[in-house]
């Protein structure tokens, strides 16, 4: 099978989006934009690999963006979209794959079927575009911008029948599209297919989605956010609940917040019972067993673990099935410590854990009046509720 490798040009500033940093490194539906787009391609079957060109004075944002997706080094971008296409070339005229794709950064909600099609296209063709066709009536202004409500004055209505909104991934035999680009150094060209055509290369059309647009300005930002949600449309509730007995010591853990107290709770890990029940409820709405199958108490490498690290293994699992916790609510249930004074502590740490906002983390406590094991004081109890949406 030829190599295929997807470019993903990730060097722009910015400039008409004017947030604090680059767009590619906002975030997206509690993901940053570089990496839903990177993490498209790398699930590709047809992608052999992902080779991204950033700007070198964002390398923070960079390697923060793509922490765990194994990249090579990422190539160092130019002045333009076409010096930082060229550069990215150049890095793998060594390796010369047989076919590149080369995508904005900034369009995440690419598809598999857009990809798929893009690759297909150049069994037939040296180069391949995906693309929308017009569907709006097109005008050409003045330019004015009016400074006022309106854009300018109609200097006259252009003829829309053949044309097409160019998108990304634009696909190309290697060998061709680095030779027009070597060529093509100097010019100011928009995208790659422009750089093919003024090669001769013949370049098709591949039928895109409206939902591959680019991320140009903080509304489009929004909308992809909603087109996001709008597929999370599987919504499941999980519970848990969990109990640790008192023992001598001086204070407790809960929620992950350190609680002075005449005791400590026994257990394997730091027995942090609010992090036990949330932990199971997460696991509980994914259907994927519970925080025992998962970090069994048999494994001395728990022994006195942080239990902060068994609600993110839950929380990271929900991200890999592309999905996003809701809403979480977790009940103390103990006579003593009084959870009331630590209460904004936990939820603000919860949500820390979880990369929440903190207005959909809820904290609790409730005694048992004096019944029961709790109301004993002989241990706490904890029991939580996680609502959590996956893509229908
Ligand atoms: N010198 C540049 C300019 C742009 N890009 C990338 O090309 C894609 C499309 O460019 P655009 O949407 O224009 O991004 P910016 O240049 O960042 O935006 P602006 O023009 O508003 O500054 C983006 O993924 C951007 O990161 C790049 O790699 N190198
Ligand atoms: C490559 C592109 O996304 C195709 O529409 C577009 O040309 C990029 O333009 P930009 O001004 O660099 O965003």
């Amino acid at each position: 099978m030829s190599s295929c490798i997807a470019l993903i040009v990730a060097a722009g500033t910015g400039q008409r989006f004017g947030a604090e940093r680059p767009k590619q490194y906002l975030d997206l539906a509690g993901q940053p934009v570089l990496r839903r787009t990177v993490e498209a391609f790398k699930r590709h079957p047809g992608v052999s690999a992902v080779r991204v060109v950033i700007n070198p004075a964002f390398r923070d944002l960079y390697d923060a963006a793509v922490a765990g997706l194994d990249l090579p080094e990422p190539v160092a971008g130019g002045a333009s979209r076409q010096d930082s296409v060229r550069n990215g070339l150049e890095a793998l005229a060594d390796s010369a794959p047989d076919r590149v794709l080369i995508h904005d950064a900034a369009r995440p909600l690419i598809d598999d079927a857009t990809i798929d099609a893009v690759i297909a296209a150049l069994d037939r063709h040296p180069a391949a575009l995906a693309a929308v066709p017009v569907a709006d009536t097109l005008k050409r202004g003045d330019g004015g911008m009016g400074g006022g409500p309106d854009g300018g004055l109609v200097t006259g209505t252009v003829d829309r029948s053949g044309l097409w909104r160019a998108q990304t991934p634009q696909g190309f035999r290697f060998p061709e599209i680095l030779a027009a680009h070597r060529s093509a150094a100097g010019l100011e060209l928009t995208d790659d297919a422009a750089v093919a055509e003024r090669a001769g290369l013949p370049v098709a059309l591949v039928p895109a989605r409206e939902e591959n647009f680019k991320v140009t300005t903080p509304d489009d930002l929004t909308r992809a956010a909603r087109v996001l949600d709008s597929a999370l449309s599987d919504v499941r509730t999980g519970m848990g609940f969990d109990v640790h007995r008192f023992a001598e010591g001086d204070h407790v853990t809960l929620c992950g917040v350190r609680v002075p107290h005449t005791h400590r709770l026994d257990g394997h890990s730091d027995a942090d019972v609010g992090l036990h029940a949330l932990t199971d409820a997460i696991l509980g709405a994914l259907c994927a067993g519970d925080i025992g199958s998962h970090f069994p108490p048999s494994d001395p490498q728990w022994r006195g673990a942080d239990s902060a690290l068994f609600l993110r293994h839950a929380a990271e699992l929900v991200t890999a099935r592309g999905g996003r916790i809701a809403h979480v609510d977790v009940t103390i249930i103990c006579e003593r410590p009084k959870v009331g004074p630590h209460r904004a502590a936990m939820t603000a740490r919860l949500a820390e854990i979880l990369g929440m906002d903190a207005d959909r983390v809820s904290v609790k406590a409730t005694t048992t009046e004096r019944l029961g094991f709790t109301g004993r004081g002989e241990g706490i109890a904890a029991q939580a509720v996680a609502t959590v949406r996956l893509p229908g």
